[in-house]
């Protein structure tokens, strides 16, 4: 009781109904090409508009290439997708931040870069990673598209209410250890469904520090330890990030949000369901050796022996382990990788592409090596231009790509070929995932530079200028 969460949720609140879910009023609808197309439909077959068109806001993601954003999709169906996404919001009366154009990218990079998502704000989409935008302290999680239908047209949702469990981490992270390597970490101590049934408020000294960018990959994973959401209480970092965002409240409007949003805090005497805390100084830098995100090591370390594995689990411990070409008790240091990938809502915001950077200085791109760099919105692009990041990174062998989704998920042409391995900053390496057959190391921005230039798994500690 007394949590952040209780307080964002219970203002959001419009009826209990009796024994069954909460009807809950949501400031924020985000919508992409691949899971509004039914919704719209929906609509169309019940005759109803959109109730508050203003607090919806499309764009597509997925489906875009990465490259001659002014041609069609060259696959048909993500063409398709795309182009539905542009006549329901013709139809509907809908703001679309449409492809190729300045405010479009992966919705969960351009909600809070634009200040369209903000601190205390119920936000909602069809996609599981919506838990990004907690990182302004907001209740954001994803929905089902039949879910969608239901907010376009009442701005509610039926939710039941989440238990709560805050995440206290401790002390300070070391050198070359990011807010990646600290989800990793979660991930692999709470395995992938740890956290299901729970609202996560992450919070100390290691929380407090980390940069608006940091908290956005950490509160984008809560998903993947299986929470509902994760959410981070907004403080002075927050405001300063948000200043002056295009959709951010302005002026006074401003003065009086901020001064509201200091208000958004759990109690000093607030109750957690559950409560975890880990050290700061525990977390190296990390890779996953599996095909689910919590199957992770550090980057030093070996891939579990049998013996280290619960029995019920073995069977699935092996047929990961075939897929990804590894060995039990092996140490991945060294191997060989063919693919980098730095984008993706984890890791494709501005900070990510310095951090890439500030690896690859003084190097260059490893020859065997395909990378995919590609910013989270053409907002991030626009920065990399302004910092020179691209022409570093060229000078270095690298090219940048068009914003979108990428590799991350195989739904359009940047697919990773079966059998080869990628070092991705991406939050998912299910079999498939960024391709039939493909293999996929998960890793942080800098985990992914040091493999980038030489070929193998790397420790970007190596490589860190001093
Ligand atoms: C396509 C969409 C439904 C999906 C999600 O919900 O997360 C995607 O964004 C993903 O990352 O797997
Ligand atoms: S970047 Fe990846 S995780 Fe994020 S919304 Fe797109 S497909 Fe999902």
């Amino acid at each position: 009781m007394n949590t952040l969460f209780d307080k964002i949720w219970d203002s959001h609140v419009v009826q209990v109904v009796e024994e069954g879910p909460t009807q809950l009023y949501i400031d924020r609808l985000y919508c992409h090409e691949v899971t509004s197309p039914q919704a719209f439909d929906g609509l169309r077959r019940r005759h109803l508009q959109v109730f508050r068109p203003q607090q919806v806001f499309c764009m597509p993601d997925h489906n875009i290439m990465t490259h001659d954003q002014g041609s069609p999709e060259l696959d048909p169906v993500g063409r398709h997708q795309v182009e539905t996404l542009d006549k329901n919001c013709a139809e509907f009366g809908l703001t679309e931040f449409k492809k190729n154009t300045p405010e479009n990218g992966v919705i969960h990079v351009v909600g809070p870069e634009t200040g369209l998502s903000l601190p205390g704000m119920t936000i909602v989409c069809g996609d599981s990673h919506t838990s990004t935008h907690g990182a302004v302290g907001a209740v954001a999680f994803g929905i089902g598209t039949s879910e969608v239908e239901m907010v376009l047209a009442s701005q509610c949702i039926l939710q039941q209410k989440p238990k709560s469990m805050r995440i206290t981490i401790n002390g300070a992270l070391q050198p070359g250890v990011t807010a990646k390597d600290v989800a990793l970490y979660l991930m692999a101590q709470l395995s992938t469904s740890g956290a299901t049934g729970y609202f996560v408020e992450y919070a100390g000294p290691v929380v407090e520090n980390m940069s608006m960018e940091g908290r956005l990959t950490l509160c984008n994973l809560s998903i993947e330890m299986g929470a509902r959401g994760g959410f981070i209480a907004p403080d002075e970092t927050t405001f300063a990030y948000l200043k002056g965002r295009k959709y951010a409240p302005k002026g006074e409007a401003w003065d009086k949000a901020v001064a509201q949003w200091r208000q958004l805090r759990s109690g000093d005497d607030a109750v957690f369901d559950c409560e975890l805390a880990f050290d700061g100084a525990d977390i190296e830098p990390r890779i996953t050796y599996g095909t689910n995100p919590g199957m992770g090591i550090a980057i030093t370390g070996s891939v579990p022996t049998l013996d280290e594995v619960a029995e019920s689990e073995q069977a699935s411990f092996l047929k990961s382990l075939r897929y990804m070409g590894f060995e039990p008790g092996e140490r991945l240091l060294g191997h060989p990788i063919d693919y980098v990938f730095l984008g993706a809502c984890t890791n494709g915001r501005i900070e990510d592409f310095r951090a890439f950077a500030s690896v690859v200085k003084g190097h260059k791109k490893a020859p065997n090596v395909v990378a995919w760099l590609v910013p989270g919105s053409w907002a991030v692009l626009k920065q990399i231009q302004e910092e020179g990041l691209d022409k570093q990174l060229e000078a270095a062998g690298f090219a940048i790509r068009q914003p979108g989704c990428s590799a991350c998920l195989a739904m359009n042409d940047d697919k990773v070929p079966a059998g080869k391995y990628s070092v991705s900053t991406s939050n998912r390496n299910f079999e498939g995932r960024q391709g039939p057959g493909a293999r996929t190391v998960l890793a942080s921005p800098l985990v992914a530079a040091a493999a980038a230039i030489t070929g193998r798994i790397s420790d970007p500690r190596e490589f860190l200028q001093a």
